[in-house]
């Protein structure tokens, strides 16, 4: 069961202590039931006429011990499962955080986000029946013990029938696990078609064609829906009833055939009755939670086995130590750099390279090419975010290893054609409220948002506006090397020609080294060299070398 499996991950220690007060819990209301028996046949047989404070005392203490071992264990239940739950989300937070790029394209997000968000959650809100699962079968073994005591042939009759009852019991569970999975499954039709209508609004408001189609599947997919509800409603009831009939099938055995086979038993037969529904209070508790642990248990499978797989998109030698590289480089050079994309047998594969290049600091160099060209691939394997397959990535005479591809990428700040905007700015320590006045005017962004602590005060900005402050972001960091993918196609004419007439040169002046995916033929004298990708390959072109978007430069 992945729920052991995550409880393990408590520790022997705690484990012990929530194992006692489980224990005291069970046989605190074990004893309330020996009590109340107890007294009643003394009120039965007449052997008292007042009350019993022996018993009555006894009651209490008992009452009071249940309350506090019960509440103990559930509090520190939950506590503890928090903790462990917390422990695996960090985990896998930070196995994505150091995850190979191109792994976790390919690995996609859906299960990460499931597993980092709702798996923990659903782990966290079972937690007390866990507690109460614990404490039922401990109840339910107490019980069988003092039923033990005052007849053996009721205790096995009961514990033959109890058993049995599991055994079908958890075979019905299975049939509604099944039914559940295909109810998840038209769930998941039903999202989709409900995200489509919200994602995909204006293009459905204009269209009464497309706004029906889409209904005619919402109306479908959500008859379906419906129909499956029903059935995992009528496996529910159906388990449920079952487990009431097997309580009432104990009682009648014990008061219609087990009297026909000892006739010792009459005697006992009020107290083994009053035991039997005693263990109503654990059975029910422990069906019910078994039903709720089952998505639990679901969770816990998917977060600890996420774990594993994660592992596998580890970037290799992250774990070797860092080695420096000189502040003061003066080039970053491809070397015979080769990149496949992975691609399903049969199917054509994407390559860009080999690349031989050699980016002088201080630069600012211009990419250009057609849509699927390669140039989004190329500033991918220029940043070391994918590995090259063939060559290698150098700085000066250093060769980037493992060792040095994180002090190399530190070197870089980029501003991607799918860039996010992040809600702070993270990675700037100590941000100067003058240098971030002065680049929010240079980006004419003054009027429209502010800096507020380490934070843009809105977010909800168009394309462009959201793209300059993204250019904020990554001037504040201060890194020798710019990257600029596309960065300029989403702003105005005015913007654009600032951004190539002022905002570039000011960038040179201070020394930057800029790299810019671009279209804007008529800012390429800005630069100091053009380099032109083609199917993946990339060849240098004079700066005044006509390109209108297609095919390869005049
Ligand atoms: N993660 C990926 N897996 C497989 N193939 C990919 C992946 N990313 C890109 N490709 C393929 O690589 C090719 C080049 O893509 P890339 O994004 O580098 O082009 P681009 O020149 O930046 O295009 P655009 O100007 O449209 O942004 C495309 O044919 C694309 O299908």
């Amino acid at each position: 069961m992945n729920l052991l499996r995550l409880i393990k991950l408590i520790g022997p220690a705690r484990i012990r202590r929530l194992l006692l007060a489980a224990a005291g819990s069970a046989l605190s209301s074990t004893l309330i039931l020996v009590i109340v028996n107890a007294a009643a046949s003394e009120i039965a047989e007449q052997q008292r006429a007042g009350v019993n404070f022996v018993l009555a005392g006894a009651f209490l203490a008992s009452l009071a011990a249940y309350m506090a071992t019960e509440g103990w264990m559930v509090t520190q239940m939950a506590a503890y499962l928090e903790e462990v739950v917390d422990t695996v989300r960090m985990r896998l937070v930070d196995q994505v955080r150091r995850s190979d790029l191109l792994k976790l394209e390919r690995f996609g997000q859906a299960r990460l986000f499931e597993s980092v968000t709702q798996a923990g959650q659903l782990i966290s809100q079972n937690s007390e029946f866990m507690a109460i699962t614990l404490r039922s079968v401990l109840s339910v073994i107490a019980v069988l013990v003092y039923m033990a005591v005052l007849s053996p042939l009721a205790f096995f009759v009961i514990s033959a029938v109890l058993v049995g009852g599991a055994w079908f019991y958890v075979r019905l569970s299975r049939a509604l696990e099944e039914q559940q999975v295909l109810l998840m499954a038209e769930e998941e039709a039903l999202f989709e078609s409900v995200s489509d209508l919200f994602d995909g609004f204006k293009e459905q408001r204009l269209s009464s064609a497309r706004s029906d189609d889409l209904n005619r599947i919402f109306v479908t997919t959500s008859d379906r829906t419906m129909a499956q509800r029903g059935r995992v409603h009528m496996h529910t009831w159906q388990q449920f009833i079952f487990g009431e009939m097997v309580f009432n099938l104990m009682l009648g055995i014990l008061v219609f055939v087990l009297p026909h086979y000892s006739s010792s038993f009459s005697q006992q037969m009020v107290k083994v009755a009053a035991a039997v529904i005693f263990l109503s209070t654990p059975i029910f508790g422990l069906m019910q939670s078994l039903a709720v642990m089952t998505a639990a248990d679901g969770a816990a499978g998917r977060m600890l086995n996420l774990e594993k797989d994660l592992a596998a998109l580890a970037e290799p030698g992250q774990d070797a130590p860092f080695l420096d590289l000189p502040a003061d480089f003066r080039e970053i050079r491809l070397d015979g750099v080769e990149f496949t994309f992975p691609a399903p047998a049969g199917e054509p594969a994407f390559a860009v390279g080999p690349f031989d290049l050699t980016l002088r600091r201080g630069e600012v160099v211009f990419i250009t090419g057609g849509n699927g060209s390669g140039k989004s691939t190329f500033i991918k394997l220029l940043t070391g975010l994918y590995q090259p397959m063939r060559g290698r990535l150098m700085v000066d005479d250093l060769a980037i290893g493992p060792q040095r591809l994180d002090p190399y990428r530190e070197q870089m700040a980029t501003v991607f054609a799918d860039f996010h905007l992040f809600a702070r700015l993270y990675g700037v320590p100590a941000l100067d409220t003058a240098e971030v006045d002065e680049l929010m005017r240079w980006m004419e962004m003054q009027r429209v948002t502010r800096v507020d602590g380490d934070r843009f005060a809105r977010r909800d900005l168009s394309a462009g506006q959201r793209k300059r402050l993204g250019l904020v972001a990554a001037l504040l960091e201060h890194k020798p090397v710019l990257i600029l993918d596309e960065w300029a196609a989403d702003q105005d004419p005015h913007f654009r020609r600032k951004f190539y007439r002022e905002v570039v040169p000011a960038l040179k002046e201070r020394g930057l080294t800029l790299i810019a995916v671009t279209h804007d033929d008529q800012y390429f004298d800005v630069a100091d060299r053009r380099l032109h990708m083609e199917e993946g390959r990339l060849r240098e072109v004079p700066l005044d070398t006509a390109w209108h978007g297609r095919g390869v430069p005049a």
